[in-house]
């Protein structure tokens, strides 16, 4: 594929990801023999990468809806453990659930999430397949824009753009062609804010940002302004991030969350949890009331936590705020 790049929309494309702009009627082959190596390495680009979201982009400004399907139901069907047995249960997961995966490290919690990544067919080492709305999924959404139905958020998320803020998220509400791409921007900071434990603004450079901070812009921008209706989460906890607020900012869109985590008060949050063991799905845990009220008291705990962790960050002696604290 080398096509030309002379459709005006693209360039929001390059600004977007800190390109230089293509000179008229050039085409991808010697837009990219021009590019500096610094260039392609700061983005991490291959001719094959930049190809492929050069079409994923122009498929998404074609639907205005983003998402190439309306997701009803994700199943996974059974694979096989590390030593070759048989997975004994298939699942399925509709809009709205939040399913938590659990198990020692080292078990396949994120062999898992890699399989609905790539929406897998049986060709993982765990032969899981995939399907959306009961169907095998479109080769396309796998292998060309399959990054349009998952959306991933990991540990380690570092901005190398040299853009603040409320520059990146109005970029991206323009290449969403909302109404109000400036309020849209504004609504995914403000609950990026509420989200992280300290403040930032719009006009603070994305390379500035904390890791919780990073972390709680991606997290608002995966529920607020991106179409992808699967969101996975590799391990929040240590991230400086209100956990409970993130996961209702996803039910609240009815997007699909699956969420590894070490964490019990996350592990308690979810509709179900999947419990690996040896590389399979040894077993489903649905949410009783009785794991709602632990996940309510370990919540108060927690905001005891945050609270102490403040004073303490202020100077503060602990025997000043403890009383209050509810330990
Ligand atoms: N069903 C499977 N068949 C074959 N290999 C598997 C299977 N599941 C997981 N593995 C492999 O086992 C290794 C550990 O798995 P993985 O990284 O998913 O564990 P994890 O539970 O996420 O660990 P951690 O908690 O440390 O992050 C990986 O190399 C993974 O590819």
């Amino acid at each position: 594929m080398n096509p030309l790049l002379d459709d005006p929309s693209l360039g929001e494309f390059f600004r977007l990801n800190g390109l230089p702009q293509p000179q008229p009627h050039v085409r991808l082959d010697d837009y990219w023999q021009g590019l500096a190596w610094q260039q392609r390495d700061l983005g991490g680009w291959t001719l094959d990468s930049l190809a492929d979201a050069l079409v994923s982009f122009m498929a998404a400004r074609n639907d205005p809806a983003g998402s190439p399907v309306r997701l009803c139901s994700l199943q996974i069907l059974a694979g096989q453990a590390k030593d070759g047995t048989p997975e004994t249960q298939d699942l399925n997961f509709l809009p709205g659930d939040v399913v938590c995966i659990v198990g020692p490290t080292g078990s396949g919690k994120s062999r898992l999430l890699a399989d609905i990544e790539c929406l897998a067919q049986g060709d993982t080492p765990s032969r899981r397949r995939v399907l959306v709305n009961g169907l095998e999924p479109d080769p396309e959404w796998r292998f060309s824009s399959e990054a349009r139905l998952v959306a991933q958020i990991t540990q380690n998320m570092n901005f190398v753009m040299d853009l603040c803020v409320g520059d990146f998220l109005c970029l991206h509400a323009e290449s969403r062609r909302l109404d109000d791409p400036r309020a849209a921007a504004d609504r995914v900071l403000a609950a990026a804010v509420d989200m992280a434990g300290e403040p930032f603004a719009a006009g603070t450079p994305l390379t500035q940002l904390s890791g919780g901070q990073s972390r709680a812009l991606m997290i608002a921008d995966a529920a607020l302004l991106s179409p992808k209706p699967i969101v996975l989460i590799d391990e929040i906890e240590n991230a400086g991030v209100d956990r409970n607020r993130a996961l209702r900012l996803f039910v609240e869109k009815g997007k699909i969350v699956l969420l590894s985590t070490h964490d019990p008060l996350l592990a308690l949050s979810g509709s179900r949890r999947l419990v690996i063991r040896n590389g399979a799905i040894a077993k489903v845990v649905e949410a009783s009331p009785e794991d709602r009220r632990y996940a309510e008291e370990l919540a108060r705990l927690d905001r005891g936590m945050a609270t102490l962790r403040e004073a303490i960050r202020r100077g503060q002696a602990p025997a000043e705020v403890w009383p209050g604290l509810g330990f």
